[in-house]
C-alpha cells in the first residue's frame, strides 16, 4: 500500500524528453538553492530521461546520509565516470557493492591510515619548505605572488611524490605533459554527455568526437600509468624515499590482498587516479579558499598568525614542522579551516549519490536509480542553522560550545564537506595534515597585503563551473617576510 503522501517530491516543471536541463544554472549549488526556496528542501527534477532528487537541509541530510545511507549509497553510471574508473575498478566512483566495500577497506587500510599518511610527513616538510623559498625570493623583491599558482604546485607535486613517487619539476618536458593529462581528464569528467541523460541520442556524442576524445584521453592515462607501473617494477630502480602508492599496491598484489578480488593491474591504475584527483584539487582549492579569506579578513588574519607566532617551540627553526602542529593543536587554525570549507565548500554537491532500490523519503516516493545531490553547501549557508553565515568567523567554532565539539566528519549534519556515511571521503587525515602543514606555514612565516593599492573588498570569490568549487581568478598578494 502506497504511503498517503507517496508520490514524486515538488519541483520546477520540464519540458518533454529534455526534461529540466534546459533550466540548469551555474554555480549548480547556488541554483539549486535558490530553487529549494520554492519548491521546499527537497526537489525533485529530470534530467533528460534521468530522475534527479536534490536535498537541501540538515533534516534531509540527515535522512539521507544517516538513516537511509545505504539506499543512497551508489553513483551514477555515467559515461565518462566509467571510462576513467577502468569500468569502476575504483573506489570514489563505482557503485555500490561488494567489489566497492572490499576495495575502500584494503585502501583505508594500506593507503589512508593515520600511520601511513604519518609515513609521508617528510614528503610534505619539503615540499612546504620549497614554497616558502620561492615566496620568500618574491618578498624580498617586492613582486606579486600568484599564491593560488604557488599552491596548486605544492600540492599535486605532493601527491605525486605521494602516489608515483616521482617529482615533476616546474617547467619541465614531464611536468608540461603531465599537467595537459590532468586538464584532458578534468574536462573530459565534466564535459555533458547526452549518452547520460538522453541514451536514445547518445549518438551525438559519438559525431561530436567526444566518446572518440574520451578513448585518446583514456589511453594516454593508461601509458602514463603503465610507465610508472613498469619503472616501479624495474628490478635496478633506486628508491630514494619510502614506499610510495604504487610499491604499496604493487605489494598487496604480489600477497593477493582483497577477499572479492585479485588486485590487478588495471585496479591500481583505477586507485591511482582517484588519489590524484580526489585529493590534489580539493586540498587546493580548500586552502585558495581559506587564504582569501583570511586575507578579505584582517581581524581573523591578525588572529590565526597571533596564535602561530606565539608557538615557543618554533624558536631557532626555519618552518613549522607538523610535530609542532600536533603538540599545540591551533584550535583557531583549525576553526578557519573549517569555516573556509563551511563557506566555500570545496564540493558543494559531494560526489552524485543514486539510489539503490525504491524508497519513501520525507513522505515522497524516491524511484531506484535517482540521481541525488546532496547540497552540503546550502546547509552550510543556511541562516536557520548558522547565524550570519554571509560572515567569515572562526570565532563561531570556538565560542558556542556545541559547535567546539564538531569535526568536520558532519555528525551534527550542518557541517559536512567531506560528506558523512558509507561513502564519506577516506582522505581527511591526508586533507588536513597537508592543510594545517601549509596554512600553519604561511601563517607564520609571512605577512601579507594586496598589490597596487588593491582593497580588501575587492579580492573576488567568484566560482568556476564544476563539481569542484575553484576560485576562478588566482588570488595574487604580496609577501612580507617576518623571520
Ligand atoms: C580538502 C580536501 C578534501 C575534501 C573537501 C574532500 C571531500 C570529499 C567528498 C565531499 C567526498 C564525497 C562524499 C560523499 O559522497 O558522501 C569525497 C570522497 C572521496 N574522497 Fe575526499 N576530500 C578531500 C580530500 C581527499 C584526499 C586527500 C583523499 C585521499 C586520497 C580523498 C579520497 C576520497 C575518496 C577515495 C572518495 C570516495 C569515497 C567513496 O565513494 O567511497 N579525498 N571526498
Amino acid at each position: 500500500e502506497r504511503p498517503l503522501k507517496a508520490r514524486n517530491p515538488p519541483g520546477p516543471r520540464g519540458l518533454p524528453i529534455i526534461g529540466n536541463l534546459h533550466q540548469l544554472k551555474q554555480p549548480l549549488h547556488e541554483y539549486f538553492w535558490q530553487l529549494s526556496k520554492k519548491y521546499g528542501p527537497l526537489f525533485y527534477m529530470k534530467l533528460g530521461s534521468r530522475p534527479v532528487l536534490v536535498a537541501n537541509s540538515s533534516r534531509m541530510a540527515q535522512e539521507i546520509l544517516k538513516t537511509q545511507d545505504l539506499i543512497f549509497c551508489s553513483r551514477p553510471k555515467l559515461l565518462a565516470f566509467k571510462k576513467l574508473s577502468y569500468e569502476f575498478f575504483d573506489i570514489a566512483l563505482a557503485p555500490y557493492g561488494e567489489y566497492w566495500r572490499d576495495m575502500r577497506k584494503v585502501c583505508v587500510l594500506h593507503l589512508l591510515s593515520a600511520k601511513r599518511v604519518h609515513s609521508f610527513r617528510p614528503i610534505r616538510e619539503d615540499e612546504v619548505s620549497r614554497m616558502i623559498q620561492k615566496i620568500s625570493q618574491k618578498a624580498s623583491s617586492f613582486e606579486t605572488v600568484n599564491l593560488s599558482e604557488m599552491i596548486v604546485f605544492l600540492t599535486s607535486t605532493t601527491i605525486c611524490r605521494v602516489a608515483f613517487g616521482k617529482r615533476y619539476e616546474q617547467g619541465s618536458g614531464e611536468s608540461v605533459r603531465f599537467n595537459h593529462l590532468i586538464h584532458e581528464f578534468q574536462a573530459a569528467l565534466s564535459c555533458f554527455y547526452w549518452t547520460d541523460y538522453i541514451p536514445l541520442i547518445g549518438w551525438v556524442d559519438k559525431i561530436m568526437g567526444k566518446i572518440d576524445n574520451l578513448d585518446k584521453i583514456f589511453n594516454e592515462w593508461d601509458m602514463f600509468y603503465q610507465q610508472l607501473i613498469d619503472e616501479h617494477l624495474d628490478p635496478n630502480r633506486t628508491k630514494t624515499t619510502d614506499d610510495d602508492v604504487i610499491d604499496i599496491l604493487l605489494q598487496l598484489r604480489e600477497e593477493g590482498s582483497g577477499s572479492s578480488f585479485r588486485l590487478n593491474v588495471n585496479h591500481i591504475k583505477a586507485i591511482l587516479g582517484n588519489v590524484y584527483f580526489a585529493s590534489a584539487d580539493t586540498i587546493s582549492t580548500t586552502m585558495v579558499w581559506a587564504m582569501t579569506a583570511l586575507i578579505k579578513n584582517p581581524k581573523a588574519m591578525k588572529k590565526a598568525q597571533e596564535e602561530i607566532r606565539a608557538l615557543t617551540t618554533l624558536r631557532e627553526k626555519q618552518m613549522v614542522e607538523e610535530e609542532d602542529i600536533e603538540a599545540a593543536g591551533l584550535p583557531y587554525l583549525n576553526a578557519v579551516i573549517k569555516e573556509a570549507l563551511r563557506m566555500y565548500t570545496t564540493l558543494p554537491l559531494l560526489l552524485p549519490r543514486e539510489t539503490m532500490t525504491t524508497c519513501t523519503l520525507d513522505g515522497f516516493e524516491i524511484p531506484a536509480k535517482t540521481l541525488v545531490y546532496m547540497n552540503v553547501w546550502a546547509v552550510g549557508n543556511d541562516p536557520l542553522v548558522w547565524e550570519n553565515p554571509k560572515d567569515f568567523m572562526p570565532e563561531r567554532f570556538l565560542d558556542d560550545e556545541r559547535k567546539l565539539s564538531m569535526d568536520l566528519k558532519g555528525h551534527d549534519f550542518e557541517l559536512m564537506p567531506f560528506g558523512v556515511g558509507r561513502r564519506g571521503c577516506p582522505g581527511i587525515t591526508m586533507a588536513l595534515a597537508t592543510m594545517q602543514l601549509v596554512l600553519a606555514n604561511l601563517l607564520y612565516l609571512f605577512d601579507w597585503d594586496l598589490p597596487n593599492g588593491m582593497k580588501k573588498e575587492d579580492v573576488d570569490t567568484e566560482i568556476f563551473p564544476g563539481m569542484t568549487s575553484h576560485k576562478k581568478n588566482p588570488l595574487c598578494v604580496v609577501a612580507r617576510k617576518m623571520y
